[in-house]
């Protein structure tokens, strides 16, 4: 098999970021949206970035398409058909509740929609909704108020959105109510942020996971806290790639961070936006930097070992990921 199929877990992907063209223009269709264009290449090819916001714009206008508890349904039951393609066995999904309620869209839908389709696929999921930094601290804890009694439908927090200008210590009120609720935590620090925007979070959030978190890198201190606490970074090679967070796969500083003996993970961010799922990932980090399969699979025993699962379904899937490294690997073209 081709190691970058191998089982794993994704632990940073946008339900948000899933949404194709085709299904774009099936959502305008079932709401009476006219689009620029109906063509589905067309619109593919206008997802060009230059930076976080360029991206961010884009993703939030698309996402106005998400209307109803069927729409939810139909984003969450597409991407966890092509993640189980991917060789994906547990996937943890953020989303951007804000943006939906705040047009209108009842959690109800929100959840019940993406929890529906969630239930139907063998793909283990929980939800992550995110804490949206361009809407501020105070309605960050207002959110996590109106969200937990939904509880039942996610496991953790996340923050995301712009995040120059809105460091991560603000939203720590926000974070102490999701630790007193049980949840986990998790927070995009280090994308387009510094390194010591990392050890704001690290010092002001609990968190037990950093996603992204490239410019941890320079500044050894952060690195050697990473390092000692065993954080897990949840590294989005292509996404980094198409908002130049990084200049080319080539130059990805995954490498960097397996030396510097942190414990990474391999994701796809927004994987309809950034070309390519997580096994798209594995395998273009692969080719651009020459990873081994050796390394391919301790990524997907680390994804598992960085997951929010209970203990014995981690120890049943690295176990599956042993079996299938040790069974023949060859390279294959791109599912
Ligand atoms: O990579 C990201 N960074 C911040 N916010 C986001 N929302 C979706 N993807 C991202
Ligand atoms: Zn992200």
């Amino acid at each position: 098999m081709d190691a970058a199929l191998l089982p794993k877990a994704e632990l940073h992907v946008h339900v948000e970021g899933t949404l194709e063209p085709e299904l774009v223009v099936d959502l305008a269709r079932r709401h009476g949206v006219v689009l620029p264009t109906t063509d589905p290449a067309a619109l593919r090819a206008a997802r060009r970035f230059t930076d976080l916001q360029s991206f961010l714009d884009q993703y939030y206008e698309a996402a106005e398409l998400l209307r109803t508890e069927q729409d939810f349904h139909d984003l969450m039951a597409a991407y966890l058909v092509r993640a189980e393609r991917a060789g994906v066995r547990r996937a943890e999904v953020f989303l951007d509740p804000q943006h939906h309620t705040e047009r209108g869209v009842p959690l109800e839908a929100v959840f019940g929609g993406l929890s529906a389709a969630a239930a139907a696929s063998p793909v283990s999921v929980d939800l992550v909704p995110c804490f949206l930094r361009h809407l501020g601290p105070d309605a960050a804890l207002e959110a996590l108020r109106t969200w937990l009694p939904h509880r039942e439908h996610f496991v953790g927090v996340g923050l995301d959105s712009t995040e120059v200008g809105n460091p991560p210590a603000a939203y720590g009120p926000a974070y102490a109510l999701a630790a007193a609720e049980g949840l986990h935590r998790t927070a995009h620090v280090g994308e387009e942020g510094t390194a010591a925007d990392v050890a704001e979070a690290l010092d002001t959030l609990g968190i037990e996971r950093l996603d992204h978190g490239n410019h941890s890198l320079d500044d050894a201190e952060v690195v050697a806290r990473l390092r000692d606490t065993g954080t897990p970074l949840t590294v989005c090679p292509l996404s980094n790639v198409a908002l130049r967070v990084v200049d080319a796969l080539e130059q990805h500083p995954l490498p960097a961070m397996l030396e510097a003996g942190l414990v990474v993970t391999v994701n796809s961010d927004d994987p309809a936006y950034f070309g390519g799922y997580v096994d798209d990932n594995y395998r273009a980090l692969r080719d651009a930097v020459g990873l081994t399969d050796g390394q391919l699979t301790a990524l997907a025993l680390a994804s598992f070992d960085a997951s929010f699962a209970e203990p014995a379904a981690k120890d049943a899937w690295r176990a599956e990921v042993r079996a299938a490294a040790s069974a023949p690997l060859a390279p294959q073209t791109a599912s």
